[in-house]
């Protein structure tokens, strides 16, 4: 596998930096061919070392550069002396000159798609890269189709084809690919929402460049994965106490959702508060009590009491199960007022959206897909078209740092560059999860972190929590409830895990 260069190992770039990023390798080595010839070697090489036995490959080539890397690849599988086809669409021969000379050079069969693609062991899947601008319309739609419905692993070159590589979003269809190989760099679209169901194992080849061609390019996101954690998560001072690891105060549990509140101070508690203190309606004190007897529960009828609890605290968390009744509003508006760090979720959203409060400096909020949608005044599938825009909308927008959650979290505050957390998995999606996030970035909070890395390193502990307790026993039944346990083991131990590169 290749691995050359790696000028910031989280580093995550869209298309526009690409292109400057090509202009200026192109540049460096005099001639654009050599880095087409590069990047379909390495390929090959990968394609190799992954399925070595592979006898038949059929590459799918489409009309561009991407196509370009493909016909390169076929060589060199026709010179190692593999039963190579290149197929395309009727009309798809290659545009560019990059592409026509690397098609050239290429000497086996090329046949045209007419509804299957031929047996074969591996296929090779160069139709699109980051120049993919539009849904696909019919026929490139049934070649897609019967990628994905032949037998044979996919290698994606660059970028799965169908997938927008910087939004993330499949406007059409688009290959499921068993790996995708980049070039130059990582792409920041292929790091969250619908684009992890098409990607595979993601590996990154530089294709030998210097550090240089990134000169003055900034990265668009920054991947954050389990191995960062220690980059918060510093060992605790000997001497400090309960009172110097914070104090959280859990404002939730409307009649009916006691469950949430308790979740989200059993999680606060285990991602290291000191103290965590919750304010719910009285006839949830006594089973919140019996379950977590390390809490302090107050019932909030009583004025005074809220002051005070608001008034101790270092950081407060509203919304689980908080309800949108007059109960609930009345401890968001307090919630809110209160000037303390501050995390609003779940139904203290669905009231900012209704009623929005201008937050306090540095609040963060973590929505899903569905209350970033009501809070934007968009739909959920628009958000879920350009999940980056989204968080970096809702950050402009409430002035706060924004958790959009989901496959692929995004992290998103104004003058930063974007965190994409590459951990988590679909077992996650159940009620009360949410929860546990909202406990942990308020007690990342009250340990003194900032909200924004609260907000990035609570996203990944949750998240490498969660990946811990299904990895135990599987995704289908994993619940908020599993990953308490693995939250503190990833707050303190050396938390690397071996994993494939997202
Ligand atoms: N430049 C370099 O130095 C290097 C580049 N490299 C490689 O090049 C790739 C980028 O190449 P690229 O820019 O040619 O774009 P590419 O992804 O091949 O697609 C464009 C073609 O597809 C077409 N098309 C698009 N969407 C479509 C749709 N839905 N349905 C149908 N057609 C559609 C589009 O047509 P058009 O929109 O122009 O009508 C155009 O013809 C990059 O990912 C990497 O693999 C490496 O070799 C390293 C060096
Ligand atoms: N498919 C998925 N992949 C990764 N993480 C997920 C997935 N589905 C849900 N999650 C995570 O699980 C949590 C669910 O939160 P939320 O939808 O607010 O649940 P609830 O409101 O029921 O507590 C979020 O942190 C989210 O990122
Ligand atoms: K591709």
């Amino acid at each position: 596998m290749s691995f050359d260069v790696i000028p910031f190992a989280g580093a995550l770039h869209d298309t526009a930096s690409l292109r400057r990023i090509e202009a200026a390798a192109a540049r460096s080595l005099g001639d654009s061919h050599e880095l087409m010839r590069r990047a379909g070697q390495s390929a090959w090489r990968e394609l190799l070392a992954v399925w070595p036995q592979a006898q038949r490959v059929v590459v799918v080539c489409g009309p561009g550069n991407n196509g370009g890397d493909g016909y390169v690849l076929a060589q060199h599988a026709q010179q190692a002396g593999r039963d190579v086809q290149v197929v395309r669409l009727p009309g798809d021969a290659p545009r560019g000159d990059l592409a026509r000379r690397a098609a050239e050079a290429y000497t086996g069969r090329v046949v045209e798609f007419a509804q299957s693609l031929p047996a074969c062991d591996v296929i090779v899947d160069a139709l699109f890269g980051i120049g993919f601008s539009r849904a696909p319309d019919d026929a490139t739609r049934a070649l897609i189709e019967a990628v994905n419905a032949h037998p044979a692993p996919v290698l994606a070159l660059d970028v799965p084809s169908g997938v927008d590589a910087d939004r993330g979003s499949v406007p059409g269809a688009a290959v499921d690919a068993a790996r995708t190989v980049e070039f130059i760099a990582s792409k920041s679209g292929l790091r969250t929402g619908a684009a992890l169901d098409h990607v595979g194992t993601l590996t990154l080849a530089t294709l030998q460049l210097g550090v240089d061609v990134f000169d003055g390019i900034a990265p668009q996101a920054e991947r954050i994965a389990p191995v960062d954690l220690p980059r918060w998560l510093a060992p605790r001072r000997r001497d400090s106490h309960k009172g110097s690891n914070g104090r959280v105060l859990c404002i939730g549990g409307e009649h009916g959702s006691g469950g949430a509140i308790m979740l989200c101070a059993q999680a606060a508690l285990r991602s290291g508060a000191g103290l965590v203190e919750v304010a719910t309606r009285e006839r949830h004190i006594a089973p919140l009590l019996s379950r977590l007897p390390e809490a302090m529960a107050h019932e909030v009828g009583d004025a005074r009491a809220l002051h005070d609890a608001l008034d101790r605290a270092d950081a407060i968390a509203v919304g689980p199960g908080l309800g949108q009744q007059d109960w609930g509003l009345h401890l968001y508006e307090r919630a809110v007022a209160s000037a303390k760090p501050l995390l609003l979720d779940a139904d203290a959203l669905n009231l900012l959206a209704i009623r929005p409060f201008a937050l306090p400096a540095d609040a963060v909020i973590t929505p899903h897909p569905g209350e970033a949608a009501r809070l934007l005044g968009i739909t959920t599938a628009q958000v879920q078209q350009d999940r980056f825009a989204a968080a970096r909308a809702l950050s402009e927008r409430y002035a706060c740092v924004v958790v959009l959650k989901g496959a692929g979290t995004v992290v998103a505050a104004a003058h930063e560059t974007p965190r994409v957390v590459a951990a988590g998995n679909p077992g996650m999606a159940v009620g009360g999860m949410g929860d546990v996030l909202s406990g942990v970035i308020a007690a990342l909070r009250a340990q003194g972190m900032n909200a924004f890395d609260a907000a990035s390193c609570g996203a990944l502990l949750h998240a490498a929590a969660g990946d811990a307790a299904a990895h135990e026993g599987g995704e289908r039944g994993l619940l908020p409830s599993d990953l308490m346990p693995w939250l503190r083991h990833f707050a303190n131990r050396d938390p690397y895990v071996p994993e494939p590169m997202r």
